[in-house]
C-alpha cells in the first residue's frame, strides 16, 4: 500500500471509531448593542438565568432556564453556558485554546456557531476590527505556534447558500464541488486551499482577509435574504521528509445561518420548504453529531454540504464545539434553538452513558445482529429512547424536517438494507436509478429481481466493508472498486458450497448486463476464492433462495426469522462442499405452510418491489413523466426536481413523500393506483 493509501486508510479508520466525548455544547447570551443598554430598564429581570455546573453542585451539567417560558420545565441542559457579560477572551481562553493545543498535535476541530437571527453568531466568530472573534485569536495563536514549529499555515474561506458552496477568496470561481476521491476521501474541487495556498503571514493579512471578504458578502446578504453559512478553514501543514506526504490538520469556524423556528415560520405564511432548506445544515449537522455520539457505523454525513465540508473534522477522535448564541431578550427562535440543541445534548448523553456501560456487549450484538441480518445494535436501542422523543417533539412538523430522518424508527426497519449500502465510506449501490424503468416503469417481474439484485450487491459492499474491518491490511478499503475486490480475491483462500449458489443466481439470467448484476459476479468471484464466512454463506443462500421463490410458481422456502441467527460455527451448515440444499421448510408454523401463507409472503415481496420502484421512477424522471403521477402537478414535479439538486435520491421511502406535502392517505391512493394499473 502506498503512503497516500496509507494516510487515506488511516482518514478512514478514524471515521470508524469516533468518541462521543468529543462533542462539547455550550452557550453564550450575547452581550448588549449600544442602543439595547440604553433603553434597557433597570428594573426588569433578565430574560435567561444560568446555573452553570459551580453553582449546580451535585451536577455536571449547566441549566439555562428562561423566564418567559410557558411550559414549566427542568431547564435546558448544555455543557456549559457563557453569561452576557462574559467578554469572548473567557471563552477563547477555556474552549479554543485548548483546541488549537490539539491542533498542532494532531487533531482537526470544528467550532460551529448556531442560534437565533443577531443572537451574536458572527460578533462571536469573526468579530471586528475592533473586537476580534474567537477565530481571529486562534489564528493568532496559530500563526505563533507554526512559527515555533515551522509549519505553514493557509486559510479557505467559503460561504454556502442554501447548497452551493462559494470560494470566497475567489469569488468568480464556478461553484465548488464536495466530491469523494477513489479512497472514499472527501476533496473539495476548485476551493482556494485546495487549488493555490493561501498562506497567511500576519494576523492583520489575515484580519483584513477574513473580515473584508466576509463583511462585503454580509452585504449582499441584506439585499437577498437567503441563508448563508461563512466558513473559515485553517489548515496547517507541514512536510515529514520520512513519508514523503504533505501532513495537515485543520480548524474550521463556521457561522451557520439563523435559526428559524418551523413552526412560527408556517404560522406567519412562510413556505415551510424556505424554512427548511434554511435550517437544513443545522439539522444535518445535528444527525450528524447524534450519529458521532451514538457510534454509529452510518453517520450521515451526506445529508448537507457543510457536513460533507466538515467530514473530516467531525470523524474520529477530533473535537467538534457547537456554540449556542442566545439573544438577551425574549426571542422564540433562540428557545427554539436551545431545546433542539439541548435535546441533542440529552440523546449524547444518553448514548454516552449507554456505550460506557456497555460497550463489549454493544459490540458482539452489532456483530451478531449483523451476521444474522437484523438491524437490532446498542444504539439503535439507546436511539430508540430519544428517537420517540424527537419525533414526538417534531410531530406537527415532521413533514418539514428532512433532518428528522435519522430518529425514524420506522424508516429505520423499512430501510435496513438500504442503510447498509449507504455507510459513507462505501459506494452506492450501482444500479442506476432509471434502469429498470427505462424498458418499463413498474414491471412487476424485474421489479422484484432487481430488488433482490440490488439487496446482493448491498450485500457486497457490506461484506467488503466487513472484511475491511477485520483484516488490518484491508483497513480503510470500504470505498471498494472492481480493482479492490480483486486484491480481496487474491488474498482469499476458502469457501464452501457458494459458487454453486452465485451459479443459480446468474442462471436467472437477471440484469445480465447491468452493473447491479457484475457486482454481483463479482460477489461470486470474491467467495469462490474467498475466505466466506459460514453466515454469508447463508445469507447468500437466503437471497438465492428468494429468487427460486419467485421464479417458481410454488416457492422452495420461506425464510423463518429464526433460521438466520444460525451460529457462525455450525459446521455441519457451512464446511460441506456439497451444492447449498434448500432448507427444510419450517412446517412448526402452520402460516408459512398454507397456501394463504405462501401469496402473503410473495405479495409482501412483490409490494416492497413496486414501492422501491416506485421511489426510484420518483428520484429519476423527468417532470414531464412526474406530471403524469396521481398528486403530482407542475409545483410538486418543480420542487421534486429542485430536491434532487440538494440530494441525488431524495425518495428512500414512502414516508419521504410527506416532505413534498402529500397526506399518507395520498400516498395510498397513489401506490393503489399504480398497483391497480397492472392489472
Ligand atoms: N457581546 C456583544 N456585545 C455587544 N454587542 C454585540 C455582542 N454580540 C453581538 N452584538 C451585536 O449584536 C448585533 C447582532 O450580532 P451578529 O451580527 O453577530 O448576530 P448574528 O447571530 O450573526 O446575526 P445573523 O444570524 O443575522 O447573521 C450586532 O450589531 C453586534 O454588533
Amino acid at each position: 500500500m502506498d503512503l497516500e493509501a496509507a494516510a487515506t486508510s488511516n482518514v478512514l479508520k478514524s471515521n470508524r471509531c469516533s468518541n462521543p466525548g468529543n462533542v462539547r455544547i455550550i452557550g453564550k447570551i450575547r452581550g448588549l448593542t449600544h442602543r439595547e443598554s440604553e433603553s434597557l430598564n433597570q428594573d426588569s429581570k433578565p430574560w435567561i438565568i444560568v446555573k452553570n455546573p459551580e453553582e449546580n453542585g451535585s451536577s455536571q451539567k449547566c441549566k439555562v432556564y428562561f423566564e418567559t417560558q410557558s411550559t414549566k420545565r427542568d431547564g435546558y441542559e448544555l455543557d456549559y453556558c457563557y453569561e452576557q457579560l462574559e467578554e469572548i477572551d473567557r471563552i477563547y481562553s477555556r474552549e479554543i485554546q485548548p483546541l488549537v493545543r490539539e491542533l498542532f498535535e494532531g487533531r482537526n476541530a470544528s467550532v460551529i456557531a448556531l442560534g437565533a437571527k443577531g443572537s451574536g453568531k458572527t460578533f462571536t466568530i469573526q468579530g471586528s476590527q475592533e473586537k476580534p472573534g474567537l477565530a481571529v485569536m486562534a489564528m493568532f495563536d496559530i500563526l505563533a505556534k507554526a512559527k515555533e514549529t515551522g509549519k505553514s499555515v493557509s486559510i479557505s474561506l467559503y460561504e454556502l447558500t442554501q447548497e452551493n458552496v462559494k470560494d470566497l477568496l475567489n469569488p468568480d470561481h464556478p461553484a465548488i464541488k464536495v466530491l469523494d476521491d477513489a479512497h472514499g476521501k472527501v476533496n473539495i474541487i476548485g476551493l482556494s486551499k485546495a487549488r493555490i495556498m493561501v498562506p497567511v503571514n500576519s494576523i492583520t493579512e489575515f484580519q483584513n482577509m477574513y473580515i473584508s471578504q466576509v463583511c462585503s458578502q454580509n452585504t449582499q446578504k441584506v439585499v437577498t435574504d437567503q441563508s448563508h453559512q461563512k466558513g473559515l478553514m485553517v489548515h496547517i501543514s507541514s512536510d515529514d521528509c520520512k513519508m514523503k506526504v504533505k501532513l495537515a490538520n485543520k480548524i474550521n469556524f463556521v457561522d451557520l445561518a439563523g435559526y428559524e423556528d418551523l413552526r412560527k415560520n408556517s404560522r406567519q405564511g412562510t413556505a415551510p420548504v424556505d424554512s427548511n432548506r434554511k435550517n437544513k445544515s443545522l439539522y444535518a449537522l445535528l444527525n450528524v453529531i447524534s450519529a458521532i455520539s451514538a457510534n454509529e457505523t452510518r453517520v450521515p454525513y451526506r445529508e448537507s454540504k457543510l457536513t460533507r465540508i466538515l467530514q473530516d473534522s467531525l470523524c474520529g477522535g477530533n473535537r467538534v464545539l457547537l456554540l449556542t448564541c442566545l439573544n438577551p431578550f425574549f426571542c422564540q427562535d433562540s428557545l427554539s434553538s436551545i431545546n433542539l440543541i439541548s435535546r441533542r445534548q440529552s440523546i449524547k448523553q444518553v448514548l454516552t452513558d449507554s456505550t460506557n456501560r456497555s460497550q463489549t456487549p454493544a459490540k458482539v450484538k452489532k456483530l451478531s445482529s449483523f451476521q444474522s441480518g437484523k438491524t437490532i445494535s446498542a444504539s439503535v436501542s439507546a436511539k430508540k429512547t430519544f428517537g420517540h422523543s424527537q419525533l414526538h417533539c417534531a410531530a406537527k412538523d415532521s413533514r418539514n424536517l428532512k433532518g428528522r430522518k435519522l430518529f425514524d424508527e420506522r424508516k429505520k426497519v423499512n430501510s435496513q438494507l438500504r442503510c447498509q449500502s449507504e455507510d459513507t465510506s462505501c459506494h452506492k449501490s450501482k444500479i442506476p436509478p432509471n434502469h429498470a424503468l427505462a424498458v418499463a416503469p413498474f414491471s412487476l417481474e424485474e421489479a422484484t429481481q432487481d430488488t433482490l439484485i440490488s439487496e446482493c450487491s448491498s450485500f457486497v459492499e457490506h461484506i467488503i466493508d466487513s472484511n475491511s474491518n477485520s483484516d488490518p491490511k484491508l483497513e480503510g478499503n470500504t470505498s471498494a472498486t472492481t480493482d479492490d475486490l480483486a486484491i480481496l480475491m487474491k488474498t482469499d483462500s476458502k469457501v464452501s458450497g457458494l459458487e454453486e449458489t452465485l451459479d443459480n443466481i446468474s442462471d436467472l439470467k437477471v440484469h445480465t448486463q447491468s452493473e447491479s448484476a457484475i457486482a454481483c459476479n463479482e460477489t461470486k468471484y470474491l467467495y469462490t476464492k474467498g475466505d466466506g464466512s459460514p453466515p454469508l454463506s447463508e445469507r447468500i443462500r437466503e437471497i438465492c433462495n428468494n429468487l427460486k421463490s419467485l421464479c417458481e410458481p410454488t416457492p422452495l422456502s420461506i425464510k423463518m426469522p429464526d433460521e438466520i441467527a444460525t451460529p457462525c460455527n455450525n459446521e455441519e451448515n457451512y464446511n460441506d462442499n456439497q451444492e447449498p440444499k434448500t432448507p427444510a421448510m419450517d412446517c412448526t408454523s402452520a402460516r408459512y405452510c398454507t397456501p394463504q401463507g405462501i401469496f402473503d409472503s410473495c405479495s409482501s415481496k412483490l409490494k416492497n418491489s413496486i414501492v422501491h420502484e416506485y421511489l426510484n421512477f420518483l428520484n429519476s424522471a423527468n417532470k414531464e413523466e412526474l406530471k403524469s403521477l396521481k398528486g403530482i402537478g407542475e409545483k410538486r414535479a418543480t420542487y421534486i426536481m429542485e430536491m434532487r439538486e440538494e440530494s441525488p435520491e431524495p425518495f428512500k421511502s414512502l414516508d419521504d413523500l410527506q416532505d413534498i406535502g402529500l397526506s399518507a392517505k395520498q400516498i395510498k391512493g397513489m401506490m393503489k393506483q399504480v398497483a391497480g394499473g397492472l392489472f
